[in-house]
């Protein structure tokens, strides 16, 4: 369950256009669609509740808040015989970012018949001439065989790029359709890229589509390539266990991403429920103390023998000093190393107490998130990327793709960009693997 602590306002979720859409949709015409099964939405009716067990009209008799359907409509904004549509991909990596290009490209191509589509090379520096990062064309010759590959073929990049500059670019390119790929950072750039479009009055639409294995974006259910960095946290969380298992006093400790948001961490724990402790950002833990982790370490070798420990990169950052914290060149602050930090704090803390300690220490780092998508992920990615161009192509944008409540959204870009999706420490999520794990609290006060 999607678990959404502040108020939407309907105005809140609805979504801009660039004008009427006039031209009837080559979908609609394509030999016996009905046999194909094609359903065409209208373009009110069709709404996911944002709180489905909120479906009463409040006390002024206003329907609850609730995001447009996305799919094929039967009318289209662009006439694609004219259009030039973009393709960049930002940010840090994702498993499923090439078949989310491959699925966009072969839509564009095959349904609407749009044969002019390039991909912008290493995210926003692909915009900046300076750079000379020349546009690939795309076509479902150059896409082929890109969807069984890990990585972004087009290249990303962090790093901010004048806006200005970019949409000079579109313009001076004559794109009319963007799609933009990319995390949290990348959606705040979509909504200043959309907003200068509009400022100078342009008819460029701009259809995002979710990035990150952090899954950290609000109103997004699950991001691609999600499931495939969990599985592939798994393998490392195994390996632990393994090694842990086999000696005297063994720990095996992993370190995953999730910079502010512990998903991966806990997804991860409860798919091998061999984690002992799964510590994250958005729950604090003492190390030192009666009921700090250290003693709770004790207290499991004692009882069991051997341990399993998961940290997400963000957990206990109040263990390093941050008054003048790095960051990278998207602004993103770099984080104290947590994994290490807990290694040399366990060894030390056994080395003391004159107990051999067996640690083994995994950080899988950049393999959770380099990797190819699993089927899972590529089939979510072929229904992102379709739902993707029928938005763009209708005509409208400054919205993003969304899975909601197991339907796919439009959801407008500053609704996903207001607050960060996090763990509920009171919820479900996490209520599930403190179950799994069966970790005390590992707090020293009430
Ligand atoms: N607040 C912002 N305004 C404009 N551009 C931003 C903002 N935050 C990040 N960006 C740009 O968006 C791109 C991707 O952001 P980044 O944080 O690196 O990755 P992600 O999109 O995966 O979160 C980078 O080029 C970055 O400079
Ligand atoms: O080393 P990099 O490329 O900055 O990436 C590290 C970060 O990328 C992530 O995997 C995902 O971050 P984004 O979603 O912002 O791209 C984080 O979990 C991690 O902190
Ligand atoms: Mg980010």
């Amino acid at each position: 369950m999607n678990e959404i602590k502040h108020t939407v306002r309907p105005e809140d979720t609805l979504i801009p256009a660039l004008g009427p859409a006039k031209i009837v949709n080559p979908l609609t015409t394509m030999k016996a669609p009905e046999k194909r099964g094609f359903t065409f939405l209208d373009d009110d009716s069709a709404r996911v509740l944002i709180n489905p067990y909120s479906c009463e009209p409040d006390a002024d008799g206003n329907l609850p808040a609730s995001l447009e359907k996305a799919g094929p409509r039967r009318h289209i904004y662009f006439d694609p015989t004219k259009l030039k549509a973009a393709i960049v991909t930002c940010g840090g990596m994702c498993p499923g970012i090439n078949s989310l290009v491959r699925s966009i490209v072969l839509q564009l191509y095959y349904m609407y018949g749009v044969r002019n589509i390039v991909g912008v090379r290493y995210g926003l520096q692909g915009f900046i001439p300076s750079y000379g990062h020349d546009f690939i064309d795309l076509n479902p010759k150059t896409v082929q065989s890109i969807h069984g590959r890990g990585g972004s073929f087009l290249g990303m990049s962090r790093g901010p790029q004048p806006m200005d500059e970019i949409v000079d670019t579109l313009e001076r390119q004559n794109i009319g359709l963007l799609f933009m790929i990319g995390g949290d950072g990348t959606l705040h750039a979509a909504q200043s890229i959309h907003q200068e479009i509009t400022n100078r009055g342009l008819k460029i639409g701009l259809v995002a589509i979710p990035k990150t294995i952090d899954n950290d974006i609000c109103f997004v259910e699950m991001t691609f390539g999600f499931q495939t960095a969990v599985e592939a946290a798994t393998r490392a969380i195994l390996g632990a266990h393994n090694e842990a298992e086999g000696a005297p006093n063994g720990l095996g400790l992993v370190k995953l991403m999730g910079r502010h948001s512990g998903f991966v961490a806990a997804h991860a724990t409860l798919a091998l429920t061999e984690v002992n402790f799964c510590l994250v950002p958005e729950v604090d833990f003492d190390l030192d103390g009666p009921n700090g982790l250290l003693q709770a370490l004790n207290n499991r070798m004692t009882a069991r023998g051997h341990a399993v420990v998961v940290v997400a990169e963000g957990a206990g950052q109040k263990f390093f000093h941050t008054d003048h914290a790095e960051k990278d060149p998207s602004g993103n602050v770099r984080l104290g190393d947590i994994g290490t930090y807990l290694r040399d704090r366990f060894s030390a803390h056994f080395a003391d107490q004159g107990v051999e300690l067996n640690q083994k220490y995994i950080d899988p780092s950049y393999m959770v998130r380099s990797v190819p998508a699993n089927s899972g992920d590529r089939i979510f990615t072929g229904f992102l990327g379709h739902h993707a161009v029928h938005a763009g192509m209708s005509g409208r944008t400054g919205l993003l793709i969304s899975l909601w409540n197991n339907h796919y959204v439009h959801a407008p870009i500053p609704l996903a960009i207001c607050h960060r999706k996090k763990i509920d420490p009171c919820g479900g999520l996490w209520r599930a693997v403190l179950e799994s794990t069966g970790q005390p609290s590992l707090k020293n006060e009430a």
